[in-house]
C-alpha cells in the first residue's frame, strides 16, 4: 500500500439517533500509515464517529470510504480491518475462552473456517497484550480491563491494514497499556494505519502524528496532537516565552482548540 493512499474517507457525514443531530457534517481522510488520535469532550461524537467508520452507525447523509471501498455500496474489505469496540461493562454470559474470542478475530464475512496455523497466531496475539497464561479461561471469569485486553488481541490478530480502536486502554493497568503501545509500535512500523479514540495520550503519545478534535458533533483541529498537560511543570520544560511586543503582534490570542479541548477532555 502507497504511503498516500487514502483510508479512510469521510466526507459530509451526518448521523442522527432519533432526534439527536449527532455528528453535524464531518469530513476526515486519514491516509496509509497515519496514527491518529480521535479526541473530544465526553459525548462530543467521537464513538458516533467510530460506528460510522464500522457501518454500526448508519449516517443520515455523507459518505464512508473504508480502504476504497464505500460503505453501503461496495465490498469493504473488512478482513484488513481490525476493531475494538469501547468497552461495555455488562457480561454477555457466552462461555467463550479467551483464545475462542481472539480467534473469532481470524473469521471474516467470506471464511469461516480458521486459517492454517491459528493457533500460534492466537497464542502470540495474547501474548501482545499479556494473556499468554490466561488463553483457556472463561471471559466472564476475567476481569473487565483482561476483557478489554483480550479484545485488543482479537483485533490484532487479524493482522490488519487498518486499526479502529475506541478507548482501547480505558480500564487497562499501566503495564498493559505499555504492551499495548508496544504492540501498537510494531503495527505502526509495518504500515499499519491506525485511528484510536482516546482520552489521553498516555503510553501513545510518541505514536501519534495527527490529533482530530471533536466537539459537538464537528471536527474542531486537525493536525499536531496536544502536548501532555505535565509538559509546563516539566524539569526539560525552558521557561523561554515570547513577552516582547513583536511576539504579541505576530502571535494574537486566540482560542486554541487543541487547549480548550484538553481541559475537556479531562473530564
Ligand atoms: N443511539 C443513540 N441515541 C441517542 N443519542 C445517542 C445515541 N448514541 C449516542 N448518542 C448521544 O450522542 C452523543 C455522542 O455520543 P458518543 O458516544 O459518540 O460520544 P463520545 O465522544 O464517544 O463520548 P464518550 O467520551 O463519553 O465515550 C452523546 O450525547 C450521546 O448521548
Amino acid at each position: 500500500m502507497r504511503v498516500s493512499e487514502p483510508v479512510i474517507e469521510v466526507a459530509g457525514l451526518h448521523v442522527h439517533a432519533g432526534a439527536s443531530h449527532i455528528l453535524r457534517g464531518i469530513d476526515l481522510t486519514v491516509r496509509a500509515g497515519e496514527t491518529v488520535a480521535l479526541l473530544g469532550a465526553n459525548g462530543s461524537g467521537k464513538s458516533t464517529l467510530v460506528k460510522a467508520l464500522v457501518g454500526t452507525a448508519a449516517p443520515s447523509h455523507g459518505t464512508v470510504r473504508l480502504l476504497g471501498a464505500t460503505l453501503g455500496t461496495d465490498r469493504v474489505p473488512w478482513e484488513r480491518v481490525g476493531y475494538v469496540p469501547q468497552r461495555v461493562g455488562a457480561r454477555t454470559g457466552v462461555p467463550s475462552t479467551a483464545a475462542e474470542v481472539v480467534a473469532s478475530g481470524l473469521l471474516s464475512g467470506r471464511r469461516w473456517w480458521l486459517p492454517r496455523g491459528w493457533r500460534a497466531r492466537v497464542r502470540e496475539a495474547l501474548d501482545q497484550v499479556g494473556l499468554a497464561d490466561r488463553a483457556e479461561s472463561a471471559m466472564h471469569l476475567l476481569s473487565g480491563g483482561q476483557q478489554q485486553r483480550v479484545l485488543i488481541a482479537r483485533a490484532l490478530v487479524r493482522e490488519p491494514d487498518l486499526l479502529v480502536l475506541d478507548e482501547p486502554v480505558a480500564g487497562v493497568d499501566r503495564p498493559s497499556q505499555e504492551a499495548f503501545a508496544a504492540s501498537v509500535r510494531r503495527l505502526v512500523g509495518r504500515g499499519v494505519t491506525v485511528l484510536v479514540v482516546l482520552h489521553e495520550l498516555g503510553e501513545l503519545a510518541e505514536l501519534v502524528n495527527r490529533a482530530v478534535v471533536l466537539r459537538h458533533g464537528r471536527v474542531v483541529h486537525d493536525g499536531a496532537p496536544p502536548r501532555p498537560r505535565g509538559d509546563h511543570d516539566a524539569v526539560s520544560h525552558r521557561h523561554v516565552h515570547p513577552h516582547d511586543d513583536e511576539a504579541h503582534r505576530t502571535a494574537p490570542l486566540t482560542q486554541n482548540p487543541v487547549a480548550a479541548s484538553s481541559e475537556e477532555v479531562a473530564s
